[in-house]
């Protein structure tokens, strides 16, 4: 990684984005197995909503007149019960909620709004308007509007809308399949003792939880030994995956080669190094058909740019039309300064409006607090060195 090949942040964010050019396959899967799952064709409506006119309040229903004050119940209907027409003139139903109006009725008054009622005749206030708490058939959505997009990542509240269309299957696009994994000889995995001169392993836990936590699914692949021609091996076992997702190994470290094993697999950078801080050494690109993304090893670094670079490829490789993450707009709590001529990512908490930055923006890349105790990120411009207080920032929220 020369300075040379460094890219901006804005550089990085497309050729990341451009990485995902392809779509995965289609499979079908159940409507209960459909929740975080991306629509892969749009879904139309195919029954009215509501399907029937129908009651919004238990009360009575009639045909609206002016001047109607006494009426008589001809009959009671209940939810799922069908009535054909039969109301005389100063007669009424009694409805309850959902149940279908028939056609010679377009006005409910809810019991408690009426003079008087008892089991025979009600009492109508003379301020009732007509049509109240009738829901047509069709005013919300009709057949053939179009209901969701393809594209769609569906959340509970789409699955209330496709629960409404009676739709049992949906097409949606397969699983991306994901490999994480780590580097370096220091480290040891959870069930593994580590000794003073061991660390355990931090970014693969916390990038699978990472990824989880925006619906992907990632296989824990180990922990790559520092030796080239292990690490070559490794990555030629592992082309069958969509995306590759490793940690450390990327600066310019003696022990640095993952770069380098990835190039004797066909590897192909789109970029090795951002001008940002932390995550200089981020690097992506594709070996043959599986994306590649490299994160620094530091965990704060690693942390901060999969979220930043990773989620959002992922997204898009999965099919989701709505793959960048949107920004809020703050106020800057406490003045704090960055270095100027590079994007810095800070960390911070969001709060009732306002970003308090993590101490005051002195901490490093190797460490993890600052991450447990934010849950907000500021990116800067690389012309800035200093932000004001309630300086108004736009803040991503974890
Ligand atoms: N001469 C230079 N040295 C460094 C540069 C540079 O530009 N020139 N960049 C620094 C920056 S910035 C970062 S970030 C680090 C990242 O380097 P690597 O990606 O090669 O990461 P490693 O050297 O393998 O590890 C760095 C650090 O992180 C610890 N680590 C690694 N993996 C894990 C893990 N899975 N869990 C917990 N901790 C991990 C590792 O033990 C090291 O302490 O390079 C700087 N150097
Ligand atoms: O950029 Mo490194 O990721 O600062 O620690």
């Amino acid at each position: 990684m020369g300075n040379e090949h460094v890219v901006s942040f804005d550089e990085a964010m497309r050729l990341s984005e451009n990485l995902a050019r392809t779509k995965p396959h289609h499979e079908w899967v159940s409507v209960f197995e459909a929740l975080g799952r991306t629509l892969a064709c749009e879904i139309t409506c195919k029954k009215n909503l509501p399907s029937y006119n129908n009651a919004a309040l238990d009360g009575f229903a009639f045909k609206y007149q002016e001047g109607l004050s006494e009426l008589a119940i001809k009959t009671t209907i209940l939810a799922g019960s069908v009535v054909e027409p039969c109301l005389s003139t100063n007669e009424c139903y009694k409805i309850m909620t959902g149940a279908k109006v028939p056609s010679d009725a377009d006005t409910i008054i809810p019991f408690e709004d009426c003079l008087s009622y008892d089991d025979r005749n009600i009492v109508l206030s003379p301020n009732v308007k007509k049509g109240n708490a009738l829901r047509l058939k069709g005013e919300e959505e009709r057949v053939g509007a179009s209901l969701l997009s393809e594209g769609t990542c569906l959340t509970s509240r789409d699955i209330a809308l496709l629960a409404s269309q009676g739709i049992s299957m949906v097409e949606v696009y397969k699983k991306l399949s994901i490999a994480v994994f780590s580097t370096g000889d220091e480290l040891k995995s959870p069930w593994e003792n580590a000794t003073e001169d061991e660390i355990y392993d931090i970014n693969a836990l916390s990038l699978i939880a990472l990824l989880a936590e925006h619906g992907f699914v990632a296989h824990y692949c180990g922990v790559i030994p520092d030796h080239l021609d292990a690490a070559t091996d490794y990555f030629a076992r592992m082309k069958q995956y969509d995306v590759l997702v490793t940690s450390g190994g990327v600066s310019r470290g003696e022990a640095d080669f993952v770069e380098r094993a990835l190039l004797k697999n066909g590897f192909e950078a789109s970029f090795h190094g951002i001008n940002i801080k932390p995550g200089k050494p981020t690097m992506m690109g594709k070996m043959g058909k599986t994306i590649v993304a490299s994160m620094p090893g530091n965990p704060l670094a690693a942390y901060v740019n999969a979220f930043l670079f990773l989620i959002p490829l992922l997204k898009k490789l999965q099919g989701q039309k709505k793959f960048n993450f949107e920004p809020m707009y703050a106020q800057n709590a406490e003045p704090f300064k960055v270095k100027s001529g590079r994007v810095n990512l800070v960390l911070g908490t969001y709060l009732d409006g306002k970003f308090h930055v993590f101490g005051a923006n002195k901490y490093g890349s190797g460490m993890v607090k600052p991450l447990v105790q934010s849950n907000a990120l500021w990116i800067s411009d690389e012309s800035i060195g200093s932000v004001g207080e309630n300086a108004p920032i736009a803040i991503f929220v974890f």
